[in-house]
């Protein structure tokens, strides 16, 4: 796009802001700094000129304007005059721009601090009509993590919401019956693909279980009676089977929590030990007989399309969902923190349930370890801990039993976690300790533990 002459460099543009057009190989025009500019700065403010869909339509789709054109709030197509059309993309922007209706206008600022030289970059969409060349990202190698900018979010983000081409793809998923499932294809996300089921000895994942051998096998209807009221029938052991009856012995599967589970009293039986157990069910019947050799396993092979499916009313639930991510974000941005935000709603149809809400502290805390989603996990932590001793203390009232409630010992069990930014390898095993069930995020991190840098639940060991 645009002129690529030989002077690469034009003169400063008049805005006086710090920025001056020059162009870039494979990119055409593009904005850049002539001097350090501060965070929040407001490098430029657009006038807009508008088209109606029609004359868009029949006229500027098929012209250059194609490229500068884009959907205003109300459904006209706007083109931005100055500075504001030559903006180019970024995944890592470090301009955000907001659509101001009473002026008619656009105004960009910048997200971080600009060193001279720099590009400034905006973020247009997740589906782009070129192949973009991005050096807009940090370029001092610096972390990512501090230096983010609002990539991603602006699909979410109210202020920006609706100046992508994809919002109005978004909506039309959205509307309608909310019990419609929606194309794979179709589908506003990208899936992190599995790896194919283990079919070597060598590559089972397992992990350590609590199993007791039961002496007498009339005591089995007692003891699944006893496991359940202990709250042992975690929903993590759902892919094994809890009996196995091998060389004429039956043992019985407890749990995989850390320590030994106290056995009831009055069934004669022998110590728990703790042996191997595979981690997920058997996609194939090559690696059903595999798992089976460290405990018997449940064949499940996955529904075509492999993973679940979506509903428009699930789709619903997540944008509402991310929604809460991203003005946890701009609560945490007003503060001075990272806009970074996790968020834990009731599962989609549930009317209650878990909820929780957390955004990054690492500056007011001055602590490395303060990210979202270990925050958020610590607050889900201490809800736990105190709707627990609440129990308790009734129960005791009551006289009634101390039973753990199912699956209670793990944080996230069947939750999905919306997260602004794919989480480190801290926060994506902090996520797997909690068992959570997805983990939805919008901006891809290189260092990210859940397909960024690594994918955590498919390590070896994990
Ligand atoms: C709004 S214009 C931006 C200014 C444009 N570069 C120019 O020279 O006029 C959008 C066009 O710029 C180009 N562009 C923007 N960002 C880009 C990127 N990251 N990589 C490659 N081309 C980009 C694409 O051709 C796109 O259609």
């Amino acid at each position: 796009m645009g002129s690529n002459s030989a002077s690469t460099t034009a003169p400063e543009h008049f805005n006086s802001t710090g920025c001056h057009i020059q162009c870039t190989e494979g990119k055409g025009r593009g904005v850049y700094a002539s001097r350090y500019i501060p965070r929040k700065t407001i490098v430029e403010i657009s006038p807009v000129l508008f088209f109606t869909k029609q004359e868009y339509e029949e006229h500027g789709k098929h012209t250059v304007l194609d490229h500068y054109t884009f959907n205003w709030k109300d459904g006209r197509m706007a083109l931005a005059l100055g500075l504001g059309s030559l903006f180019n993309h970024s995944n890592t922007p470090n301009v955000s721009f907001t659509l101001d209706p009473q002026t008619d206008s656009i105004k960009y600022e910048t997200v971080r601090e600009i060193d001279p030289g720099e590009e400034l970059c905006i973020f247009y969409g997740h589906k782009l009509w070129f192949d973009p060349v991005d050096v807009c990202s940090v370029q001092d190698g610096s972390d990512p993590e501090i230096d983010d900018g609002w990539g991603g979010l602006s699909v979410v983000n109210e202020e920006h919401r609706e100046s992508t081409i994809e919002n109005e793809a978004l909506l039309a998923l959205m509307d309608g019956d909310e019990n419609e499932i929606i194309d794979e294809e179709s589908l506003p996300f990208t899936r992190y693909k599995p790896p194919p089921d283990e079919e070597e000895l060598d590559t089972i994942r397992t992990m350590l279980a609590w199993v007791v051998d039961v002496p007498d096998p009339r005591h089995i209807t007692a003891l699944l009676k006893w496991l359940k009221q202990a709250g042992l029938d975690n929903p993590d052991l759902g892919h094994l089977k809890r009996i196995r009856k091998q060389d004429g012995k039956t043992t019985l599967l407890l749990s995989t929590f850390p320590t030994a589970p106290t056995l009831p009293e009055g069934i004669d039986l022998p110590d728990p030990i703790q042996v191997p157990v595979p981690t997920s069910a058997a996609l194939t019947l090559t690696s059903l007989s595999l798992k089976t050799t460290f405990w018997p396993t449940f064949y499940a092979p996955r529904r075509k399309g492999e993973s679940e499916e979506w509903s428009r009313g699930k789709l619903r639930w997540a944008v509402e969902a991310m929604k809460a991510v991203a003005s946890e974000c701009k609560r945490a941005k007003a503060v001075g923190e990272l806009p970074i935000a996790a968020y834990v709603p009731p599962p989609y149809g549930a009317e209650d349930g878990k909820r929780a809400i957390a955004h990054d502290t690492r500056v007011s805390a001055g602590h490395p370890l303060r990210h979202a989603v270990l925050n958020l996990v610590r607050t889900i932590a201490a809800a736990d801990s105190q709707e627990k001793q609440d129990d308790d203390t009734v129960q005791s009232m009551e006289g009634g039993i101390d039973a753990p409630r199912n699956g209670s010992n793990y944080l996230l069990t069947s939750l999905t976690v919306f997260l602004s930014h794919e989480p480190c390898i801290m926060c994506s095993m902090a996520l797997l300790h909690s068992r959570v069930k997805e983990v939805i995020y919008l901006h891809p991190m290189k260092t990210g533990g859940c397909g960024g840098s690594a994918c955590l639940p498919t390590l070896q060991g994990i």
